[in-house]
């Protein structure tokens, strides 16, 4: 549905109601106007964990942090994160790839599957190490995965919201102030499991930080690395373990679900069209194998892939940028509250009116996207189409668009190299697809491929 003529649509969280623009240039005025709006609390999970991450401080705060963790995302230090993508995805799909050797094929949860490999990364990035040995205790005294339990927390807070009315005119009323008036029992149950998850965390700076007291030479290209260095080197007394922690909390939920839907996505419109799925293996073997020997080493091929590999892939990125037109993870921002009037085109805005912006919907633009309905990765790589970049925006725009969408782009190719090598993607016929919004856009049940060992000689 895309009518040239709908500008705006309303929304409501809890017992208010707000704005949502849909014309890319209102769009674009809301997000150059960025100071104009605050973030509205998220769920008490959000609120607790990292509401004083670079995702939600605002003003001065917002400028200080984004500043500091922009060195950590330059394009320099993600090259160098590229060997951790590898290692990561090899391992996580090499599980798979092991299992094919009995079984031949197997039904494969496609997004979950990327979404490991986006966790482990986002550990191993900022932390340095794996989140396998990292556990958190509950109440009953049995242990979780830290990777898991925060998966879990942001989940269960965002359902506890949506099945309890009460709970949700309560938190839109008193936002992260809400656990403090009559908490009720679920709510404090969930409150020692968050405090549980920041304690875990913050265990691992300063275990970090007692090793490079020690020993200041070992300082290595993470980004607890990078903030210690600022704090210990530096002399930083702005940055706090607190502010560490929360933005450890905060890349983990901003970088994980996004970046593994949107690989996941694309692997399963590959199973659709097996003809595109072969030309984009095509497109890898050529590129790669110019270096290589054969093209049936397959560790070989995928071992050898660097950086600038990745800029001749043209055909994987339409691929990617596709899979983000058609189920783009974040169709919109967090709601934002006007934090004074302002007038956006026609609209006048007062001080604490509600708003967003849906950019999915112009996604769907016939005029900017020929048969918007249709998987085509081919179009990107078509100069005639898509030229208005405001009709594209993923990644949202203006100061405060997405900082890791390099990182993102960049894990989500190593994905699909490893798969396309490694595997024959099949369409799962037996599951209905259903596209579903939860914490983010995506697809109700993901077993909606096989993946079945590949013949090399194909
Ligand atoms: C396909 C993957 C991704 C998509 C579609 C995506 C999308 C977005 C969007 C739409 C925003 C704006 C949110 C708002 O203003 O309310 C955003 C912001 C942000 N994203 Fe991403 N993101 C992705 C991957 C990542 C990754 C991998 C990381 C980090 C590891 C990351 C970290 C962030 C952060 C920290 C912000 C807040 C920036 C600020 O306010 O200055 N994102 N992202």
């Amino acid at each position: 549905m895309y009518s040239k003529k709908l500008q705006t649509a309303l929304f409501s969280i809890g017992t208010k109601v707000g704005f949502i623009f849909l014309d890319p240039e209102l769009i674009k005025q809301v997000h150059q106007n960025a100071d104009a709006f605050k973030k509205n609390d998220g769920s008490l999970a959000i609120t607790y964990l990292f509401s004083n991450s670079l995702l939600f401080v605002k003003g001065k705060e917002w400028q200080r942090q984004r500043q500091f963790l922009a060195k950590s995302f330059n394009f320099q230090d993600i090259k160098n994160y590229l060997p951790i993508f590898k290692d990561v995805s090899s391992k996580i799909f090499g599980l798979i790839r092991n299992n094919l050797e009995i079984s031949g094929t197997q039904e494969i949860e496609i997004v979950k599957t990327c979404e490991k490999v986006t966790s482990e990364a986002v550990f191993r990035v900022f932390f340095g190490q794996t989140s396998q040995n990292l556990m958190v205790t509950s109440k009953d005294g049995s242990s979780t995965l830290l990777a898991h339990e925060l998966v879990a927390v942001v989940v269960d807070s965002f359902h506890m919201l949506l099945h309890d009315k009460l709970l949700l005119i309560k938190f839109t009323m008193l936002g992260k102030n809400s656990i403090n008036i009559l908490p009720t029992q679920s709510e404090l149950k969930l409150l020692n499991r968050l405090k549980e998850v920041k304690r875990v965390c913050l265990e691992i700076v300063e275990k970090r930080r007692n090793e490079l007291l020690k020993d200041q030479s070992q300082f290595k290209n993470n980004f607890l690395d990078q903030y210690l260095k600022e704090t210990l080197i530096n002399q930083n007394k702005l940055i706090t373990d607190e502010e560490i922690i929360e933005n450890f909390i905060g890349l983990f939920f901003a970088g994980t679900d996004t970046t593994g839907n949107m690989t996941g996505v694309a692997l399963y419109y590959l199973s659709l069209y097996p003809e595109i799925q072969q030309k984009a293996r095509e497109e890898i073997q050529k590129v790669l194998s110019s270096k290589c020997n054969s093209n049936e080493n397959l560790d070989e091929l995928f071992n050898s892939l660097t950086f600038e590999d990745l800029q001749q892939l043209d055909l994987i990125n339409s691929i990617l940028k596709e899979s983000l037109r058609l189920i783009p993870p974040a169709p919109s921002v967090f709601p934002r509250i006007a934090e004074r009037d302002i007038k956006i085109g026609d609209f006048q805005l007062k001080k604490g009116d509600f708003v967003n912006t849906y950019f999915i919907y112009n996604f769907y633009n016939p005029d900017q996207f020929s048969n918007p309905e249709v998987f085509d990765p081919y179009r990107w790589m078509n100069q005639n189409e898509s030229q208005n970049v405001f009709n594209f925006t993923p990644f949202s725009l203006g100061p405060r668009n997405c900082i890791g969408q390099h990182f993102g782009m960049i894990e989500g190719k190593c994905m699909l190299i490893y798969a396309l090598l490694n595997f024959d993607i099949l369409p799962n016929k037996n599951q209905e697809v259903k596209k579903i919004m939860g914490t983010i856009y995506g697809f109700e049940k993901d077993n909606l491929v096989y993946f079945k060992k590949r013949n090399i000689n194909n």
